[in-house]
């Protein structure tokens, strides 16, 4: 079937289910049980429309006309949720099988995804189903050569962890895979990957399952980083600042509709993008739950090693001590480094300058840049790459590639990196001929390598910014 013929029969199943982006229709309870009910209004064209977004999420929701702050744009009657429970309800032997199990609810969802879809047309959901993405580039989805391309220790170890938590997860959930009779293919690895990465970029909050549930139409929405200070700057009504406190999310299910509901978080004008922010995350948490970075996040943040008896002086969380996306270092980051860097019999009678924030003086202050630029030219130096060789990297690497002996040509001898690509793509073989069309594999791992060498380009940017603002500190008090 084609793309748009199954996106059509998406939009009349949600439409039957009472999913809307009008909150003043309302289905009787026959209509909104019958999905081949086909006479009801669509559920889009009121407020949203699906949209392909090529640089912000690819496929998303567009404003069909003007939108205020704090309207509500969307409802997703409870009946039309995937959730574990609604499941169960349509299938006793899964219902049988996960209560014989001890399995986080996690791993259960993620069971009763594979076990929907290798149901294919049969599945009451079908619809649905086939506007999953059939890949995803989260951290857990990385080999080897692409985790080694984030560079970075503390992020090889973010990917290293997710991938050991996804193999044990579905190692301990083979047991009820091999008793619900899954084909092969379903209970693979890959399959496994696929599910719980669904899981942790589809999924939204609700309070009776930790393991949250998928929300037809409502999973379209892209995403856009909160920025809370905004809120205060802007032009607020006494209604708006109500809705905000009453509603710390822009996404919630509401016992009172018993439903999903969606609200602007800002006004937006016809035509543009509507975003929902699905929390604060740095880029790194970005590419392990979502797999994707965002070019410009104001919640990104890069770590650099410290002393240990530096961490031993902070008062604060360690994770505390970063630099800001601007390259700016953080509150405690500085307040504790001027702390260290004064002598030790002297430290007790400053610490309360020190954790205020204040300068304790200006030869403290030149000696703590000088110490956090040092530091942050010594990690930069260390990386294998510098920023002139990622952003040549990337340059390249976004080309269309039609065929092997393209992709040969460029990346054979720029690095050796791009050199090990070829080779773990298994490109260098005598029997793959110039002349054959890039492998699908090739493709997928040459995406992720592109989002780790992204992502290390934006951390080293964030140090070479903190090396800058070190200088300026420097100049000005010198
Ligand atoms: C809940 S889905 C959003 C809809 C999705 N674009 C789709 O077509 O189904 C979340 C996924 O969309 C993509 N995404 C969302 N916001 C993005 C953004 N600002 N930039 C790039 N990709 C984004 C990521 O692949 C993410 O895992």
């Amino acid at each position: 079937m084609e793309e748009t013929q199954k996106l059509h029969n998406f939009l009349n199943w949600a439409t039957a289910l009472g999913i809307s982006d009008s909150h003043f229709i309302h289905l009787n309870e026959h209509e909104q049980q019958n999905p081949n009910n086909h006479h009801t209004p669509s559920c889009l064209g009121q407020s949203l429309s699906i949209s392909y977004f090529p640089n912000a999420g690819g496929r998303g929701l567009c404003a069909v006309r003007d939108l205020q702050r704090g309207q509500l744009i969307l409802r997703v009657p409870k009946a039309a949720l995937m959730t574990s429970q609604n499941l169960m309800l349509n299938d006793h032997k899964l219902a049988v099988s996960v209560s014989k199990f001890d399995m986080s609810s996690t791993q259960i969802l993620t069971i009763m995804l594979l076990n929907e879809v290798s149901k294919g047309k049969r599945s009451w959901w079908y619809p649905y189903l086939t506007q999953f993405p059939s890949n995803y580039d989260i951290l857990a989805s990385f080999d080897q050569f692409e985790i080694q391309a984030l560079q970075v220790d503390d992020a090889i170890w973010a990917a290293e962890r997710a991938l050991e938590k996804t193999k044990t997860e579905w190692e301990s959930a083979t047991a009820i895979m091999e008793q619900l009779m899954f084909k092969p293919h379903y209970m693979s690895f890959k399959a496994w990957v696929w599910a719980s990465a669904s899981l942790s970029s589809r999924t939204m909050h609700i309070p009776w399952d930790s393991a949250g549930c998928f929300c037809p139409v409502g999973d379209f929405f892209n995403y856009a980083a909160p920025e809370d200070e905004q809120i205060l700057s802007e032009d607020v009504t006494a209604a708006d600042m109500a809705a905000t406190s009453l509603r710390l999310t822009d996404g919630v299910f509401e016992e009172e509709t018993d439903a999903y509901c969606f609200y602007a978080r800002k006004s937006y004008k016809k035509g543009d993008q509507v975003l929902l922010s699905y929390g604060t995350y740095t880029n790194l948490e970005l590419l392990e739950h979502y797999g994707f970075i965002l070019d410009t996040n104001p919640n990104d943040k890069a770590y650099v090693p410290l002393p240990s008896d530096l961490y031993s002086l902070c008062s604060w969380p360690l994770d505390s001590l970063y630099i800001h996306q601007n390259g700016n270092p953080s509150f405690a980051l500085l307040s504790v480094t001027r702390l260290w860097a004064t002598p030790t019999h002297l430290q007790k009678s400053v610490r309360h300058l020190a954790y205020s924030g204040s300068i304790i003086s200006n030869e403290n202050e030149i000696i703590v840049m000088e110490w956090l630029s040092d530091k942050c030219s010594l990690v930069l130096k260390n990386l294998p790459t510098s920023i002139e060789e990622d952003e040549l990297l990337l340059s390249v690497t976004d080309k269309d590639f039609g065929s092997v002996m393209e992709v040969k040509n460029e990346l054979l001898g720029l690095t050796d990196e791009s050199r090990t690509f070829l080779k773990v793509n298994g490109l260098l073989k005598d029997e793959i001929s110039d002349g054959m069309a890039l492998p699908r594999k090739t493709i997928r791992s040459m995406d992720k390598w592109k989002l780790a060498i992204w992502w290390r380009l934006k951390y080293k940017m964030m140090l070479r910014d903190c090396v800058s603002y070190c200088t300026r500190v420097i100049n000005d008090l010198s």
